[in-house]
């Protein structure tokens, strides 16, 4: 679409004159064309010029802003919008993201910060129009991710729309969907991608070490802190912090997190003074965040903070015939590194492979193929023997199995101790539910005792963490 040469770059809407008289200079010695508004009446007329960016105060003499901004972020094509607000608004700013506002200043504004914003605005609404032309539903992949759902076009046009932003991303998703893999996209996609992308899994540090883990901290902080620590933040200077599982953070150190997101500054482990960062925030999470603020396990002002852009990872069974070829592309690879040559999948494991309801997704899928290619005869994968190993992974397939399945040949190669299948199985559905003992209790049909009774067996499962 070939937009009017003479149109503005940006709009301004701000109904203080003075204010609107200032942000204009600025933006207009910038190199930038700017029209003003300093009402709603006149920014619905100025509008008609395609702006590429609007700069809108949400206070406005004539109209309620959260209104006007709906209307911005319903045309088509539309501007990219960036609300001002007062301090102490920053719901009002969380709800205008919601509304599909870009990034939020507050006032007073600094000229710096409005430039660098309306900058990175206007390389979004460039890159709006790049990801529009190319994606056109047939994406067959993101990044590290494979598929062609329409699901998944849903979260790579997300993931591009929003890699330039530096707003904090939220992550959903059940186990196993993609949630580290989507926030490597949106690393790589972004502006920061020449910096690292640091993770840390929330849920699998020990408490104790968590705020070291996260901010670092001077020797002799503690007992053992014997050298300075650099920890993620810094680490992850000019990039990417990821935070897996912020689920899964102790009261204590939410406050922190909180702290630092507010402010961008943290302080290290017995270190006196505090430190600037320039990081952005990608947090996942397989947990209804929102359930567990209403149950008072997670902070809500916590909560606005990491959920401002959010993308939510479709379970497998919604990726319509993904599956096929996610297990066709593991396939080739697990058979591939056995050595080994599998003609394919037949009629009825493909069958089987899309009625499954896959609770551990895509991990688990990885799972049964790696252990398929690993231990099945080489040839084509019949129903039976996939229905064998989906059974093996402590799943229960007998619903899912297609009833016109050949009995599987047994092998006695193949034949294993039942104590080390057991220790399989556990393994399996723990791996197929992220650790939680009682899910994958359910899964397999037994107590979650059992579970923790078989760890003290020689050889058993480990479920300590
Ligand atoms: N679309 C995909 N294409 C290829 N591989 C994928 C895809 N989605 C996930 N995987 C693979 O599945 C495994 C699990 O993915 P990942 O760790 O990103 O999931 P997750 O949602 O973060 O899981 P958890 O909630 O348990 O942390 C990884 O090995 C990843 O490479």
């Amino acid at each position: 679409m070939s937009r009017d040469q003479s149109a503005p770059d940006i709009l301004l809407v701000e109904d203080e004159p003075s204010l609107a008289h200032l942000y204009a200079r600025l933006l207009g010695a910038a190199g930038w064309t700017v029209a003003t508004a300093t009402g709603a009446a006149e920014a619905r007329r100025l509008l008609a010029g395609e702006p590429r960016a609007v700069v809108l105060d949400l206070n406005l003499p004539d109209a309620d802003g959260m209104e006007l901004l709906q209307e911005i972020t319903g045309r088509r094509p539309a501007p990219t919008v960036i609300v001002v607000t007062v301090r102490g608004s920053i719901r009002t700013a969380v709800d205008a993201m919601r509304f599909g506002a870009y990034d939020f200043l507050v006032k007073p504004v600094a000229s710096e910060r409005l430039t660098t914003t309306v900058r990175n605005a206007l390389d979004r609404s460039r890159l709006i129009r790049l990801v529009d032309d190319l994606t056109d539903g047939t994406r067959d992949g993101l990044g590290g991710m494979i598929g062609s759902a329409p699901a998944m076009q849903a979260v790579y046009r997300m993931i591009l729309m929003i890699a330039q932003s530096a707003a904090p991303v939220l992550i959903t998703g059940e186990s196993g969907t993609g949630k580290e893999l989507c926030a490597e996209a949106i690393h790589r996609f972004g502006r920061r991608s020449a910096a690292p992308l640091v993770a840390v899994n929330c849920g699998a540090i020990p408490q104790a070490l968590a705020e070291s883990e996260l901010f670092g901290h001077v020797r002799g902080a503690f007992t053992g802190a014997t050298a300075d620590r650099v920890g993620a933040v810094a680490q992850a200077e000019g990039g990417t912090l990821f935070l897996d599982e912020i689920g899964e953070l102790e009261p204590d150190l939410q406050v922190k997190l909180l702290r630092f997101t507010q402010t961008m500054t943290y302080r290290r482990v017995g270190d006196d003074g505090s430190t600037q960062a320039d990081i952005r925030l990608v947090c996942a999470t397989n947990r209804r965040l929102a359930g567990e603020v209403a149950a008072g396990r997670f902070r809500e002002d916590l909560f606005y903070r990491v959920n401002v852009l959010a993308i939510d990872m479709p379970p497998l069974r919604d990726r319509d015939d993904d599956v096929v070829r996610l297990a066709r592309h593991f396939l080739d690879r697990f058979a591939g590194e056995e050595g080994k040559r599998f003609e394919g999948l037949t009629a009825e494991a493909e069958g089987l492979l899309r009625s499954y309801p896959w609770p551990g997704n895509v991990r688990q899928l990885q799972n049964v193929i790696r252990a398929l290619a690993v231990l099945a005869r080489p040839g084509t994968i019949d129903g039976a023997t996939l229905a064998t190993f989906l059974h093996a992974g402590g799943a229960d397939v007998a619903a899912a199995a297609p009833t016109t399945a050949a009995p599987a040949q047994p092998d006695p190669r193949l034949v294993r101790p039942l104590a080390e299948l057991e220790n399989a199985a556990i393994e399996a559905a723990l791996a197929a539910f992220g650790g939680n003992v009682t899910r994958a209790a359910r899964a397999l049909g037994i107590g979650p005792a059992t579970i923790y009774r078989k760890r003290g067996r020689p050889g058993g499962v480990d479920v300590s963490e």
